[in-house]
């Protein structure tokens, strides 16, 4: 299924609201590095994500290791981004203050 890319209007502004988020090199994700107290804290993070992520049919590319979560955004349905990786931001930053 063909999802519409974000226009880089968009994107530009996605990124100027959550200035935690990097544009990967290819332009087609977003990335952030999240680190919390410990592991504990991590996981339960990533357990938040992973629920909205499976109501939202839309699933993360991520790595964590012990506190640190590293994040990649993007929708592999436009091979860019949409607005459900918009969408996900402004998730992501309700679970986190930011
Ligand atoms: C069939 C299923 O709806 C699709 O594969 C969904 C699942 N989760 C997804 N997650 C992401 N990040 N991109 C997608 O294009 C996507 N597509």
């Amino acid at each position: 299924m063909s999802i519409p890319r974000l226009t880089d209007a968009e994107v530009s502004a996605l990124l100027a609201a959550h200035p935690e988020w990097t544009l990967r090199a290819d332009g087609k994700a977003l990335e952030r590095e999240l680190r919390f107290a410990d592991f504990n804290e991590a996981f339960g993070f990533m357990t938040r994500v992973a629920l909205y992520a499976d109501k939202a049919d839309h699933h993360p590319e991520w790595f964590n290791v012990y506190n640190r979560v590293q994040i990649t955004l993007t929708t592999h349905d436009a091979d860019g981004l949409s607005a459900r990786d918009a969408a996900m931001v402004e998730a992501i930053a309700g679970m986190t203050g930011g």
